[in-house]
């Protein structure tokens, strides 16, 4: 089973897609585009792609390409514990002059150094992997964010361990694909829509289709529609299957009051939320 990741191997991401499918062939890909791209194009069936961080918030990049897709959508997602550690190829935090890393783990990550060592400057790489192949190449005045693996991988120290501003540092990957999922009865679903002009009350319209009916919703997130400032696209995520005929009349209540909506894909709930959902039911 193959899958796309932002690479190189050793990155969050990379752990993200071992972790959904033991045993994957994972294809390293150098930016978030070339993921969406290759599935696609159809060249790789999956790709995984970080959507969403606990002290971050939204992935802004993938939820706007989420947009774009026209083949590819939502199949799964992952919630992977982040854990970010300064690995360099010397011994001293103090010979360091530049830390680089991809630019959310280097967010994790920045009141950790504006209070230990805030005359290091923080640069941004293309992945937290690519990094540590960069930090390697320029020698002891050169850190890296990454993970564990990754400095075992390029033959790093671990300078400082757990340098993740929250402790609790947790990333939701999602995974997209060509094909639809089948309801397996505890899924979500994701769409973004966008409303024809501004009047009272037109969230409260959408909103009040899911609160009717009961249906939970776990996400909402606004973004620029990239037009004039004050125009927005909606993401709302929430538990059900696009193949249900409650949320199939649900999304034909929104596509009346909005000017588009498009679906995102519906797919199995992580284990996490599962399993939540299990404890609320009594089920557990
Ligand atoms: O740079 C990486 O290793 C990635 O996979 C991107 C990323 C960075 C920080 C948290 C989650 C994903």
């Amino acid at each position: 089973m193959e899958i796309a990741y932002l690479g190189p191997e050793g990155s969050y991401s990379h752990g993200a897609a071992l972790a959904y499918i033991s045993g994957a062939t994972a294809i390293p890909m150098q930016s978030f585009s070339e993921v969406f791209e290759a599935v696609e194009t159809g060249k790789i069936k999956m790709g995984i792609l970080p959507i969403e961080n606990s002290t971050e918030g939204a992935v802004t990049m993938v939820m706007d390409g989420l947009l774009h897709t026209k083949r590819a959508q939502i199949i799964g997602e992952l919630v992977f514990e982040i854990r970010h550690h300064l690995l360099s190829t010397g011994k001293n935090v103090e010979d360091i002059q530049c830390v680089l890393s991809h630019p959310q783990a280097i967010e994790q990550c920045r009141e950790f150094f504006r209070k230990n060592y805030p005359s290091i400057r923080l640069l941004a790489s293309e992945s937290s992997s690519q990094a540590c192949i960069t930090a390697k190449n320029k020698g002891i005045t050169y850190g890296a964010i990454a993970n564990k693996v990754a400095g075992e991988r390029y033959g790093l120290n671990i300078l400082s361990d757990q340098i993740q501003d929250n402790l609790m540092n947790q990333t939701r990957f999602i995974v997209i694909g060509r094909k639809e999922t089948s309801a397996t009865g505890r899924d979500k679903t994701s769409i973004a829509f966008s409303f024809h002009d501004d009047h009272p009350g037109s969230l409260y319209e959408v909103l009040r289709e899911f609160a009717e009916r009961d249906i939970n919703l776990t996400r909402i997130e606004s973004r620029p529609a990239k037009a004039e400032l004050g125009k927005y696209v909606f993401y709302i995520d929430f538990h059900g299957h696009q193949k249900e005929v409650m949320i199939q009349e649900v999304l034909e209540k929104i596509q009346n009051i909005t000017r588009w909506v498009k679906v995102l894909g519906s797919y199995p709930l992580s284990a996490e939320e599962g399993l939540q959902q299990r404890t609320r039911l009594g089920v557990v």
